[in-house]
């Protein structure tokens, strides 16, 4: 079943069209979607919600129409949003009890549901002091809080992840993830970074310009590729991988293998079954110590690498000034609709 079904939706702002003609189904579990900034990923997330007018085009959550059902969508679906919009003066439990009341739940469960929630977003004595002296950490976690506080069954994050450091993005990132596989809410991300999602993803959207670049299971962007991986260091005479990486690379070519060396690694055409053998056997002859030994996957950036939308798409995020440097959104258009996520 679709969680969320949209069709050739468009949105039209006076100067700038913000989606055009989307059209994707997105199931159950945990979806990434992709964009670089200004793709349109905040204006489909609002239309989602009932917020904002679709120009043309028809979307659905949770099986009901965001054209004339939002106040419905609203209370079955968590909101994050991307901008800060905390009152200072209040702490994360007084303003949480505020959102879970206006959601309906009656006082006496709406701070017991605060308490439980803001302890799941990793919130305990602080919480009871003023936002205003938060960290930014702390406040995208009281933001996820207020999402989660109504036991929602499906939860918009729009950039949760904005303005932390490496490892605040990886408390985060755990969190959301655990949204989806703990309490088995379903789960719309987004993010502008194209590497960040991938692994807590069960499915990926990727959108640039307000057009559809490509959705898929994220196992289906990650999936093997042909080549193997190695990367050997010697046992006995110090760290000179490079002569160590050579020296295997000349005796498997030897082996009649397709060897191309690649900084520390090797990278070895998988035409045969055999040669996770011959590669283990002649380390050993060579008396190499094997470091890694696996089978390539492809990542998401290098799908879209060498595309000229990713060229336009690198512009515009490197003009943002990207923390995590990681590369953002593009690639070639492939159109058409698209499906992901379970049936
Ligand atoms: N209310 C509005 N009026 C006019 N233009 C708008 C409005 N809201 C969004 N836009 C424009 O629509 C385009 C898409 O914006 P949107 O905020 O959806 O992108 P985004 O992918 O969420 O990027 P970001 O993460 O930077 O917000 C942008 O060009 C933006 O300037």
């Amino acid at each position: 079943m679709s969680v969320i079904a949209i069709h050739d939706l468009t949105k039209r702002f006076p100067s700038v069209t913000a989606l055009d003609q989307l059209t994707v189904d997105i199931g159950p579990g945990v979806t990434g979607l992709v964009g670089a900034n200004g793709a349109g990923k905040s204006t489909l997330i609002k239309i989602l919600l009932g917020l904002q007018p679709a120009t043309s085009g028809e979307a659905t959550v949770l099986g009901l129409d965001v054209a004339t059902q939002g106040p419905a969508i609203r209370d079955r679906v968590g909101y994050m949003p991307e901008h800060d919009c905390l009152p200072p003066d209040m702490s994360a439990t007084e303003f949480v009890v505020h959102m879970a009341r206006m959601s309906g739940l009656p006082a006496a469960s709406a701070r017991e549901r605060t308490a439980d929630t803001l302890r799941h977003v990793g919130l305990y004595e602080e919480r009871y002091r003023p936002i205003g002296g938060y960290s930014t950490g702390m406040r995208q976690r009281v933001k996820l809080a207020q999402a989660l506080v109504h036991d929602p069954r499906l939860v918009f994050l729009d950039e949760p992840t904005n303005g932390l450091d490496p490892s605040g993005r990886d408390e985060m990132l755990g969190l959301v993830n655990r949204i989806g596989t703990d309490f088995e809410i379903s789960v719309l991300v987004t993010s502008h970074l194209l590497g960040e999602l991938e692994r807590i993803s069960d499915q990926v959207v990727i959108i640039d310009g307000g057009r559809l670049l490509r959705a898929s299971s994220t196992a289906e962007f990650t999936r093997a590729t042909q080549v193997m991986v190695v990367e050997v260091a010697p046992y006995d005479s110090g760290p000179d991988w490079t002569a160590a990486r050579d020296r295997l690379g000349h005796a498997l070519s030897g082996h009649g293998l397709r060897v191309v060396p690649d900084g520390r690694l090797l990278m070895i055409d998988i035409d045969r079954e055999e040669i996770f053998d011959v590669v283990r056997d002649t380390a050993a002859e060579l008396d190499l110590g094997l470091v890694r030994m696996e089978q390539r996957r492809h990542r998401i950036e290098e799908i879209f690498r060498d595309g000229a939308v990713g060229q336009q798409a690198g512009a515009r995020a490197g003009a943002a000034g990207d923390p995590a440097g990681e590369p953002p959104v593009g690639g070639p258009d492939q159109g058409g609709a698209h499906r992901v996520g379970t049936p």
